[in-house]
């Protein structure tokens, strides 16, 4: 990172920034380029002026003549700095009127580009850190504006003094250059300290957002106190964030150091300028006119320079950061949701064929050589110890990952081959950890995609046993299911897992995936779901995944997964038959609770039954 290199980057960075400005708002930032231009017009005419006035005012002749004389150009000096004043004040203006539309737009852009991302970006190693680092630049893109006006500030003024000091004497412009060059260097190596110095502490900054949200939320707020953790986790927050400070500060101090030998170097080369006038003033080269006009000529120019540096090196620090936001544009472009074109219909068949599937940050297959289908009007059980790949199968059936080998159909068609937003207007999903959206009980259920209106909410919320937590709410189906903001009413586990199994009964989906849906349902709760099951599966195909056993009696077929590969299939009756088996064993287990009796209810032999 050197002078030469922000000077390479700062076009293009100035073209960005008002490609991003152009996008959001046209007419402010042409008012403004406008504005700008005819400040630094204005800025060189009342630099000539000044020439004029000197001559008057040093010129032979009554005083009051010679004043009469300089009116002219006096008022033109006060009427150019009047207008330039004006022009300074609509300039911020349009520029606070652009920056939040700017940092608005950036910021959706990104947002754009997380929800169009694989699935599997999120296991990338790294990716979380890009998109944490592509936020920073989000941050400053408000900057932007502020930081390339000032910079086309600067740049005009500069022009309109540098004409004016070439016309006086040409050689005052590279003097004047080569003062300015020492604290350009200066700015561009303390924005670097900078930018490294937060790029360095990245991965500490974002514990430190971790443990915050951990102190200081409400969902883990009971575990840290039952656990009495306060103590351990603030003295980790003091431990991490003293690594932090001691970065920033040894940034700061090194900065510092570089800021006091640039202005060495600046306070040297303006005695060499100011030399210069008062040579070429002595030796005739310049007039006294001259001189002084060049006096109030170099103060502009200066004053122009320096901000082009400083506005420059803050230009290059923002533009780095924002080189992290384009880097996440890119990165979860890289991973931008692309696959192929066919819509499908509400599924006949969903089947895996050979499939093997291994996460990004994994050596090891989480899935291997697994076959299977699930037909439309069948209920199919994925049962297994934890970490047997149940979840991960479920997901991929649903499309949400792709198989690292071997393929997954739809009615025949790869799902690579499927566009997938058709594909997931197919799919209703009750993950494992569902989702407790911020909105209305309504907007929960629908997701935003109303249809059949309140009727069919209430169908989906009858079937899931959501009913009951509708009815009991203060504004019903309007009632915000949010408890931070004002009106919104809370939920407990339970009534939010019914609302997560209406949403998804409500989706007119062909295929159905229910991983774990009844973990914190009542007894009669769940009853209700698994009577209600078979009849839902008339017309889809569904996928359940359940550790309590007896809930997948119902299944027509149960698949029992053990470390990523299918060791058994078959109907409850069959599985619970084949005392080899480890659905058998893990049957046993379920009913080992030493409850009196309990051998009546789990010998196959005496009953098979649920
Ligand atoms: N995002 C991930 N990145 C890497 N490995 C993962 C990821 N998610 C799951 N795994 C691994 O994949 C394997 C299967 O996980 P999966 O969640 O599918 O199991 P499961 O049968 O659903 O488990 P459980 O019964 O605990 O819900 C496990 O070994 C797990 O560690």
């Amino acid at each position: 990172m050197t002078a030469r290199n922000m000077a390479r980057r700062l076009p293009s960075l100035m073209r960005r920034t008002l490609g991003l400005a152009w996008r959001v708002d046209r007419g402010a930032i042409t008012a403004l380029l406008i504005c700008q231009a005819i400040s630094g017009l204005l800025g060189a005419f009342g630099l000539l002026a000044t020439t004029g006035t000197i001559k008057a005012l040093i010129a032979s002749g009554h005083i009051i003549d010679r004043l009469h004389q300089a009116i002219p150009s006096i008022a033109v000096i006060a009427g150019a700095a009047g207008l330039r004043s004006l022009l300074g004040i609509t300039v911020t203006a349009l520029s606070s009127r652009i920056s939040p539309k700017i940092a608005r737009e950036a910021e959706l852009m990104m947002l754009d580009a997380a929800t169009a991302a694989e699935l599997t970006a999120y296991d990338r190693p790294g990716y979380n850190d890009r998109f944490s680092a592509a936020d920073r630049g989000v941050e400053v893109s408000r900057d932007l504006i502020g930081e390339t006006q000032n910079l086309i500030a600067s740049g005009a003024s500069l022009i309109a003094a540098a004409g004016v000091l070439a016309v006086l004497h040409p050689v005052l412009l590279p003097l004047l250059v080569l003062a300015a060059l020492p604290q350009g260097i200066a700015s561009v190596r303390s924005a670097r300290i900078g930018y490294v110095t937060m790029v360095k502490t990245h991965q500490d900054r974002r514990v430190l957002s971790l443990l915050r949200w951990y102190l200081v939320d409400k969902e883990p707020a009971d575990q840290i106190r039952s656990g009495t953790m306060a103590p351990f986790l603030l003295e980790k927050y003091r431990a991490v964030g003293d690594r932090v400070t001691a970065a920033t500060n040894n940034a700061a101090w090194r900065s510092a150091k570089v800021y006091v030998l640039g202005a060495i170097a600046t306070g040297v080369a303006t005695a060499l300028v100011w030399g210069a006038v008062v040579l070429l003033l002595a030796t005739g080269h310049m007039s006294l006119a001259s001189a002084g006009t060049a006096f109030f000529a170099l103060g502009a120019a200066s004053s122009g320079l320096r901000g082009i540096v400083g506005y420059g090196a803050d230009l290059y620090r923002t533009g780095l950061y924002l080189d992290d936001w384009s880097t996440f544009l890119d990165e979860a472009g890289g991973h931008r949701i692309d696959r192929g074109d066919q819509v499908p219909g509400s599924p006949l068949s969903v089947r895996a064929e050979n499939l093997t599937y291994t996460y990004p940050s994994s050596d090891t297959p989480s899935l291997q050589k697994v076959t299977l289908e699930v037909r439309r009007g069948e209920v199919l059980a994925l049962v297994g110890e934890n970490g047997s790949g149940k979840t991960t199968l479920s997901k991929i059936l649903a499309g949400l990952y792709l198989p690292t080998e071997g393929a997954v159909t739809w009615d025949g068609v790869d799902t690579c081959d499927l566009d997938s937003a058709a594909l997931w207007k197919e799919t209703a999903v009750v993950p494992q950890s569902y989702a407790r959206f911020p909105l209305t009980a309504r907007e929960n259920i629908t997701l935003g995609q109303p249809h059949g209106g309140d009727e069919a909410v209430h169908a989906a919320a009858l079937a899931s046993g959501a009913v009951d937590v509708l009815d009991d709410l203060r504004a019903g189906l309007d009632t915000l299911l949010a408890r931070e903001m004002w009106g919104g009413q809370e939920l407990s586990g339970g009534q939010w897992q019914r609302i997560a199994i209406a949403r998804a009964f409500y989706r007119r989906s062909g295929l159905l995936v229910l991983d774990e849906p009844t973990s914190a349902l009542d007894p009669r709760a769940e009853h209700r779901i698994f009577s209600g099951l078979r009849a839902l599966a008339r017309n889809r195909a569904v996928v359940l995944v359940s550790h309590r056993l007896a809930n997948v009696a119902m299944a027509d077929r149960i698949v029992v997964l053990d470390h990523g590969r299918i060791i058994q299939q078959g109907t409850f009756t069959e599985l619970v038959a084949d005392t080899s088996g480890l659905f058998h064993e893990l049957w046993q287990l379920q009913n080992d609770r030493g409850i009196p009796n309990q051998r009546e209810h789990t010998d196959p032999k005496e009953s098979t039954a649920p």
